[in-house]
Order: C-alpha cells, then sequence, then structure tokens
C-alpha cells in the first residue's frame, strides 16, 4: 500500500570527523522502499543512517564519508534539491520553530514559509491534526503540551509539508500508550515511504513492509519482519515482537514461521502449523 521509493545504497562508509571509528561501513543495499523500521542495539548508527538521508549531516556535524545513494535513481543531493523530506529528529521539542504562539501556528510555519493560501494551510492543519489527535490543542502554547504531545506536534508540523520521504528517529519515546497506539494507527494507513527508527518492536512488525537490522554500523540484513526475526531468533541484540515470543513459547506457526503480529498469533494458534 502506498508509494514507493526506490534506494541505492553503494559501499557507503561514514565516521564523524575526528573519529576513526565507522559509523556506517560498507553500506550496501538496493530496494523498494514503502514503511521501513530501522532496528538494532544502541549505537548501532540508525540515528546516523536518517541523518544522513535527511542531508543534514554536514549542515550540522562534519563527517566524512565515501560510496553512493540514490533515490529513484538520482543521487542523493540531487533528490533533495528537488523533493521534499521529512526528519522527525529524536528529541522533538528541538525541532520546533520556538516562534509560534499556539500548535496550530506551529504546525502552520513550514507551510507559511512555502507561501501556501490561508485557506489552504487551515485545510492541512486541521487535517493533520485530526490524524494526530492535537485538534483540542490548536489553541495552546506549544510550551504547554507534554512530551508525548510535542513528539506529535513535531511530527504534524513534518507531514504537513507533504514530503516526499519521512524519516522517524524514535518519534514515540515520549507518547503514553494510548497516543503511541494512534501515532502506528496512522503510520499504517500513511501512504508516503517512510523510514522509521524505533525499538516498538510489536508496532514496526504490524506496520512496516521491510525492516533493516543494524549492528555496529554493519547492515545484517534487510527483509520482511518474519524473515528477520526467524534469521534472528537465537539473537539476544535483537528485540523479538510478543506474538513471535508466544508462538515460539506455543510451538505454533504461521505460514511456515513464528507470527510476527497479533492478527498472525490469533491464525496460528487456531489452524497453524505446529512444531
Ligand atoms: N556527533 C557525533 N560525534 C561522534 N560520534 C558520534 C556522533 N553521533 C553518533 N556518533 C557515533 O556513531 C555511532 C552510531 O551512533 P547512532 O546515534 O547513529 O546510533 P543509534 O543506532 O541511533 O543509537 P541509539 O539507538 O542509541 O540512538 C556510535 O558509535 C556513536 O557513538
Amino acid at each position: 500500500m502506498g508509494n514507493h521509493l526506490q534506494v541505492a545504497f553503494d559501499q557507503v562508509n561514514l565516521n564523524y570527523a575526528g573519529f576513526d571509528e565507522l559509523a556506517l561501513k560498507k553500506l550496501t543495499l538496493h530496494s523498494e522502499i514503502n514503511k521501513v523500521g530501522l532496528i538494532g542495539p544502541s549505537h548501532a548508527g540508525k540515528s546516523t543512517l536518517l541523518y544522513l538521508l535527511a542531508g543534514v549531516l554536514d549542515q550540522v556535524i562534519p563527517t566524512e564519508k565515501s560510496g553512493t545513494i540514490a533515490l529513484d535513481g538520482q543521487d542523493l543531493v540531487n533528490w533533495l534539491a528537488s523533493k521534499q523530506i521529512g526528519l522527525v529528529l529524536q528529541d522533538p521539542a528541538s525541532q520546533l520553530s520556538g516562534m509560534a504562539d499556539t500548535v496550530f501556528d506551529e504546525i502552520a510555519f513550514g507551510l507559511y514559509n512555502q507561501g501556501l493560501e490561508e485557506a489552504e494551510i487551515e485545510k492541512r492543519v486541521q487535517a493533520v491534526a485530526q490524524k494526530l489527535d492535537l485538534e483540542d490543542f490548536l489553541d495552546q502554547a506549544p510550551t504547554a503540551l507534554s512530551g508525548g504531545q510535542i513528539q506529535r506536534l513535531a511530527i504534524a508540523s513534518i507531514i504537513a509539508l507533504k514530503p516526499d520521504l519521512l524519516l522517524l528517529d524514535d518519534p514515540t519515546s515520549q507518547m503514553d500508550p494510548l497516543g503511541r497506539q494512534h501515532f502506528f494507527a496512522w503510520l499504517k494507513e500513511s501512504d508516503c515511504p517512510v523510514i522509521i527508527a524505533s525499538s516498538e518492536i510489536d508496532d514496526l512488525a504490524e506496520v512496516c513492509d521491510q525492516l533493516w537490522v543494524l549492528e555496529d554500523g554493519e547492515l545484517q540484513m534487510a527483509g520482511k519482519p518474519a524473515d528477520i526475526f526467524m534469521k534472528f531468533a537465537n539473537d539476544q541484540e535483537i528485540a523479538k515482537p510478543a506474538a513471535f515470543l508466544m508462538g515460539e513459547k506455543m510451538g505454533c506457526k504461521f505460514d511456515g514461521h513464528y507470527p510476527v503480529t497479533a492478527d498472525e498469533l490469533m491464525k496460528a494458534a487456531a489452524y497453524g502449523n505446529h512444531d
């Protein structure tokens, strides 16, 4: 479902200036993506990869890199010049404009900068506020929001711009369980290509059609969630969805693998094959 994007990484190495150790090592991957979940332990290189794709690294932190990255067949730099990328940072408060008195104005900020008409701005703000449960807060000051609400505001401000690729770095870390549920339900329905780094493994398994596993700067595997979790079944560094662990304990499989979603678990328990 949704729009797809061709990504091609070839032998991408990256280190932060002044640090010898590579944060990304020989990253090579050609894939058509829609919803990608980036997983792996701390310091694996997930944020680095997102920042690299967003084209922000050298603007903020100097790095040395080699290799090539292309999106839809175009070199990343050229692609970024003509397309809109949406990056939501790990610390969402740091990306608010700081100039808006209300949540409405914060979401509208980037739209005013794009020179959109008042009516279009009103329409887009209302639409994203509704998607991310922010309608009741539109007149409030951004500073009055909780951490989870600020995360939703940062996401709303980015998606209002209708990006061609959305990059999300741990976007639900401060949300309460209900906020997180709503967010992932929205993400599942969204048709924008997305790469999301998150430790919410159950939600990623529900939403993503692909997972990329990074460990120590290296891409260990890219593939469907079920294939990934079967491959890393015994790897303690890679968290598994609850459905997978239950299926494993019960010894029941869905379509030849342990279930990775609640729906697959129900089907596996009802009429799946058993170990
Ligand atoms: N600004 C920086 N300067 C130097 N090294 C950095 C910088 N940012 C990250 N690194 C290093 O790059 C490597 C990858 O870090 P990165 O933050 O991309 O990992 P991550 O998988 O996103 O981790 P986490 O899950 O903890 O956010 C780590 O070894 C980290 O110490």
